[in-house]
Order: C-alpha cells, then structure tokens, then sequence
C-alpha cells in the first residue's frame, strides 16, 4: 500500500482560511493589519521565488508586506539601520532577513541579532533559539514548526518514536530536533560527518531529510511503514530548461515503503510561509497585548 501523503498544499489553505478571519477581525479591533518586512539581498533566483510566495500569501490573508531588496554591495551598517528602523516601525510585526546572504562581506548572525526578538518572525534570534531550547513560549522557526503542524493536524504520534533528522543547520535540522524532543521523541541528528547513514535511518521511526541533496535517502534507508518528512528543496535541470523541484528523498521508491510521506513541492515548503504569517499575526497580536 502507497504511504498516505502528508498535504502541505491543502493544510496550508485550511490555516490561510483561519488566519484571513482573524486578521479581519483584529484590523477592524486595532485600525491596522499585522506587517511582515522582507529583507532580501541579491537576486538568488530560488529566494526571489519564496518572496514572491509569501507575498501572495500575505496579500490573500490581509497581512502588510513591505519588501525591501537591495543589491550584492549593499554594506552592513545600511542593513543593520534598515533592521533598526524596522524594529521601531508600528507598522512592522514581523522581520525576516532571507538566507543565505550573498558574498563574504555581510553577516547574517550579526543582522539577526539586531532583530527585535518579539518582531523575530523566523525565530533565528538568539532569544527566540534559547527559548526553544528551554521549552518556553517564543517565535518558532517555521519550517521546523510547519514540520510539528502536519505531524499533528495528521495524528501522527511522535511521543516515544525514534526520529532521525538527517542534517544540523540552525535553520532547519536542529529545531526540527528540538521540537522532537519536545514532544518526547528520542531523536538522533546525522549529518555529513556520520558514517553510514542508512544504518542510522533504517532504525527510525520518523525520518527527517534537511540536506538539500537529491534522492539522498533511498528506499534501503527507510523501515517499512516509517514516517518521511522531505524537508529538501532542490532545482534539478530538465530537457525542457525549465528545471523541476525535487525534495531529498527518491520519492518514487519510499513512497511504497513508508506509511506517511510529504511530497516536494506541496509539502514542508509550503507550511513554511504559512508558518511565517502565523508567527507574524502571533506577534501582531502579543505586541498588541492581544494574547
Ligand atoms: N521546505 C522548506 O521550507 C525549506 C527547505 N529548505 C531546504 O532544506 C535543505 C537544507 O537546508 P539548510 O538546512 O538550510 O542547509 P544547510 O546547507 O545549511 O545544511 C545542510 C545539512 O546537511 C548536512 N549534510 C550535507 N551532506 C550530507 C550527507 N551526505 N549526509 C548527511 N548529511 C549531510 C550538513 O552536514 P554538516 O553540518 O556536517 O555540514 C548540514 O548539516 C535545502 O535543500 C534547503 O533548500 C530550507 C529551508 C526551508
Ligand atoms: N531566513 C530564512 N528563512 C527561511 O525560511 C528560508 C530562508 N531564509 N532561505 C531559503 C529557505 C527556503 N525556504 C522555502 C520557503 C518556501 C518554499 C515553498 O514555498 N515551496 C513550495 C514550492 C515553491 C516553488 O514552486 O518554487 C513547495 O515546496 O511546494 C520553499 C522553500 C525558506 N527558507
Ligand atoms: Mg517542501
């Protein structure tokens, strides 16, 4: 039997239609709408295509976007007082600084600390990290949190289960470890310095692939009936030139073999941006003394 996709297409329109509800009714409460700033540096084809999605998506729920794009040269000092700026603007909810930067002469990790924390809408401050860390309430990463949203909204238990996350980004792999943990899995993280990953995968109960390597995981890597979540984004060329996306996992294999799997695309990408307009009315809304 064909494992059961997990639908971040449709999961992803249930949330929009929730979330368009209530951002009507707090624009009518408060006299604005909740605004989500996008910092966006260079033309990096793939991130100019998520800007444009969550763009979208925030102009179909009622949320303000304010893109800001600037180019390659752009200096530190100029990003950091646009993040300042940002952080006193009434306007702004949420700030996401889009990863990775171009070139060798802008640091993301010092951007992200100027962030206000409560405006941290991809929850990659340090604050945001620590309070993940220790089980407090916080902005959480949103892929790593549109992960735990589908494993929940399908029922799938995670308490007691061995979950493997193939890869250890702060973006990605090791929030996605966290939260496992969080919900009482016993979680093992691999990644590229861990001999012989089919050994590792073949055990688990939950497998998470966050490499960004096409058909990384193979059907021998995978135990009959196991959870696989394909966090994985990669173009691949096509004859037509077009290219085609593809996740991390050899889909067509693992599809028999597993009991739940996410397609590439329709699946973790597209609970990221409802994550990040979830994350930016939550912090709308405490920022307002809503919640
Ligand atoms: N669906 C979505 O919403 C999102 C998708 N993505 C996609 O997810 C993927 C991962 O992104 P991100 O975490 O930012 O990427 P990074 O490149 O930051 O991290 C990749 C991780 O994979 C590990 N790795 C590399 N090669 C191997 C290997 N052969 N075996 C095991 N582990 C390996 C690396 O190990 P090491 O640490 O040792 O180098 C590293 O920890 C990408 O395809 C990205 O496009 C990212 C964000 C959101
Ligand atoms: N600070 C930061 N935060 C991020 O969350 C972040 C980032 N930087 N840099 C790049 C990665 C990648 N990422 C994706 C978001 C949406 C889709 C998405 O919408 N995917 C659709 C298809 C998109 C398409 O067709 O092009 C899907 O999988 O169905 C994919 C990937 C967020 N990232
Ligand atoms: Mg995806």
């Amino acid at each position: 039997m064909p494992a059961q996709l997990l639908d971040g297409k449709v999961l992803s329109q249930r949330m929009y239609a929730a979330m368009t509800t209530q951002v009507q009714e707090l624009t009518t409460k408060y006299g604005r709408p909740p605004g989500l700033a996008v910092l966006m540096v260079g033309d990096n084809p793939a991130s100019a295509a998520y800007v444009r999605n969550k763009e979208r998506a925030c102009e179909r729920v009622g949320i303000a976007s304010f893109g800001t794009h600037f180019p390659t040269d752009v200096t530190q000092a100029e990003l950091e007082q646009t993040i300042q700026a940002l952080n006193t603007d009434d306007r702004v909810d949420g700030i996401l600084v889009q990863l990775p930067l171009p070139g060798n002469h802008l640091d993301g990790t010092a951007l992200l600390l100027k962030i206000d924390p409560s405006k941290d809408a991809d929850g990659l401050h340090p604050d945001n990290l620590g309070r993940l860390m220790r089980g407090e309430p916080g902005l959480r990463s949103c892929t790593p949190n549109g992960v735990m949203e589908m494993l929940k909204a399908y029922d799938i238990a995670v308490a007691g289960k061995k979950a493997v996350v193939i890869g250890r980004s702060i973006l990605v792999g090791k929030p996605i470890a966290l939260m496992l943990l969080a919900e009482n899995a016993t979680v093992t993280i691999a990644h590229s310095r861990t001999p012989d990953l089919a050994t590792v995968t073949q055990e688990a109960d939950i497998v998470v692939a966050a490499v960004g390597r096409p058909n990384l995981v193979t059907a021998d890597m995978v135990k009959p009936g196991a959870v696989v979540i394909d966090v994985g984004i990669n173009r691949i060329p096509t004859e037509s030139g077009k290219g085609r996306l593809v996740g991390d996992v050899d889909f067509a294999a693992v599809e028999s073999i597993a009991s739940y799997i996410t397609p590439v695309p329709g699946g973790v990408g597209q609970m990221t941006v409802a994550m990040l307009l979830h994350n930016t009315v939550l912090s709308y809304s405490r920022r307002l003394g809503e919640t």
